[in-house]
């Protein structure tokens, strides 16, 4: 086989076939490589006609057959498999090449791998790939980080390839070393606590308000018509509807499924990230610590039948509920970003965050039409440390807080666990204050512990012998 292919990619599972036609599709010459035959003839057999797509299991065959300098894209599960492919490869590869992870591998890993590559000549990329199956094949949201020299042979494919908002793709250089793994990850992180409110939402409707799905559907339905418009909130829409094909009475799918939530590291990884920096991003925090409590099924049945009690009639005024979500979505976007400000120049990543906001547009999980009001904070002050300093965004917030705290009055009232929510108006009310009582804990601090305090009136550091 001649070496004229223009793209490679090991991993033709679900995002890596459909990122690969996706290319074909924009007229780019693919090649994938599997472990199994079965996944290469796949791959093969999907190609539109006219496309260029090869699928191999031969990994000399496979890297002979790119065009150098070679560009590869890996997509296999993070972790090990992404350490076995590098090994297997990297005899095949030359000085120039360049290798991209696309999957959610955590940055450290990926920071660890730029570094052993390096001396080898091997542009190593972490690439966020965001939008599910459906995005890798029509239009995704891609977060490459890495060498920036390099990332101009990247540019023309992926921009080729990606969703658009617009007519500006959504894909744009994250920064040096692993930035763009960091900021797929801090997406997750959002993607997390947008999925935590809206399962609130979904609670004070159903439990609370004893709405059928039915009539969720058709709340969040005219919620995504207004400032709520989201790939997240139109989604759960369409879930209300789905029934379940194995139930002769055809009740929706929704209601048969466990209440245990999976995880595969992302979201803890962000706030085990932001802990260490630290940046404050409680509403984050309690997205991954609810899923968490979720998976202890055993223990909350056991616990329901001690303590539990059905929850009070909550009357819900629809409209104010989601001018309450979209309260705490801004906050949990805003958390995010000022993860991304932070780490930006603790870990000197230069992540330019208007960019960032650029490739959230669409694509992704968590494109929605408030991006436009983050896109004109950062066009005004690219640095913005946090979303809350933006006064417009300041002044959009007041008028929606209100709402915001008589949802969770009535949420507190009726016994039903609103964390997010409460976590999302804590932080905002936090945020704004001139004086937290922090003052008191330093006290505390002296006192057992000698840990010393400074003072408002007063330069230098001071201790006192409290219990004398
Ligand atoms: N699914 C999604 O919506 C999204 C997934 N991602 C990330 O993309 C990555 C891939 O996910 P996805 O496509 O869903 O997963 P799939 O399981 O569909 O595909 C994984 C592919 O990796 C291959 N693979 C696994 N281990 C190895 C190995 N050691 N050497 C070579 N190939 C290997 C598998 O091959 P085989 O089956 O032959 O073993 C398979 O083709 C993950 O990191 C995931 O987190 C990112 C965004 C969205
Ligand atoms: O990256 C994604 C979307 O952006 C994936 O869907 C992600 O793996 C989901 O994470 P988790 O399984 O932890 O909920």
């Amino acid at each position: 086989m001649e070496a004229n292919f223009d793209f490679g990619m090991i991993g033709i599972g679900v995002m890596g076939s459909n990122l690969l036609l996706n290319m074909a599709d924009h007229g780019f010459s693919v090649i994938g490589f599997d472990l199994k035959q079965e996944r290469a003839d796949a791959l093969e057999a999907a190609a539109a006609d006219g496309t260029t797509v090869k699928g191999v299991t031969d990994i000399t065959q496979f890297t002979r057959a790119l065009k150098t300098p070679r560009k590869i894209m890996m997509l296999v599960p993070a972790g090990k498999p992404v350490d076995d492919v590098i090994a297997n490869l990297l005899p095949h590869l030359e000085s120039g090449d360049i290798l991209i992870d696309g999957g959610n591998s955590f940055y450290q890993d990926t920071n660890a791998r730029i570094q052993r590559l390096q001396p080898q000549g091997i542009h190593f990329f972490g690439m966020g790939v965001s939008g599910g199956e459906l995005g890798a094949r029509l239009g995704p949201s891609m977060m490459p980080g890495g060498d920036e020299a390099a990332y101009n042979y990247l540019k023309p494919i992926l921009e080729a390839i990606a969703a658009k908002a617009g007519d500006k793709p959504c894909v744009a250089y994250m920064g040096r070393d692993a930035a763009g793994h960091y900021v797929k990850m801090v997406h997750n992180g959002i993607e997390y606590a947008l999925m935590q409110l809206i399962s609130e939402a979904y609670d004070l409707l159903r439990r609370g308000a004893g709405y059928n799905n039915g009539q969720l559907s058709s709340v969040f339905s005219w919620w995504n018509e207004g400032e709520l418009q989201s790939y997240l909130v139109e989604i759960t829409a369409e879930i209300f509807k789905v029934v379940d094909a194995d139930d002769p009475a055809h009740l929706e799918l929704v209601d048969k499924i466990l209440d245990q939530a999976g995880s595969k590291g992302t979201g803890k990884w962000t706030s085990q990230d932001a802990m260490n920096i630290p940046v404050s991003i409680p509403t984050i925090d309690m997205a991954v610590a609810l899923r968490d409590l979720s998976v202890y099924k055993e223990q909350r049945v056991e616990a329901s039948r001690l303590n539990g009690q059905p929850v009070s009639k909550v009357n819900i005024d629809e409209a104010e509920l989601g001018r309450a979500l979209a309260f705490s979505f801004v906050i949990a976007y805003a958390q995010g970003l000022s993860l991304l400000a932070e780490a930006s120049k603790a870990y000197g990543m230069h992540i330019p965050l208007p960019a960032v906001i650029q490739v959230w547009r669409a694509g992704c999980i968590i494109r929605s039409g408030l991006l436009p009001l983050f896109e004109k904070a950062f066009a005004t002050r690219p640095d913005l440390p946090n979303l809350l300093l933006h006064p417009p965004l300041a002044q959009w917030l007041g008028e929606r807080a209100g709402a915001a705290r008589t949802v969770l009055c009535d949420a507190v009232q009726a016994g039903i666990p609103v964390a997010a929510l409460g976590s999302a108006i804590a932080y905002y009310d936090a945020f704004r204050s001139e004086r937290l009582p922090t003052n008191l804990i330093q006290a505390q601090r002296d006192y057992f512990g000698a840990h010393t305090y400074r003072r408002t009136d007063k330069d230098g550091v001071f201790h006192t012998e409290w219990n004398q």
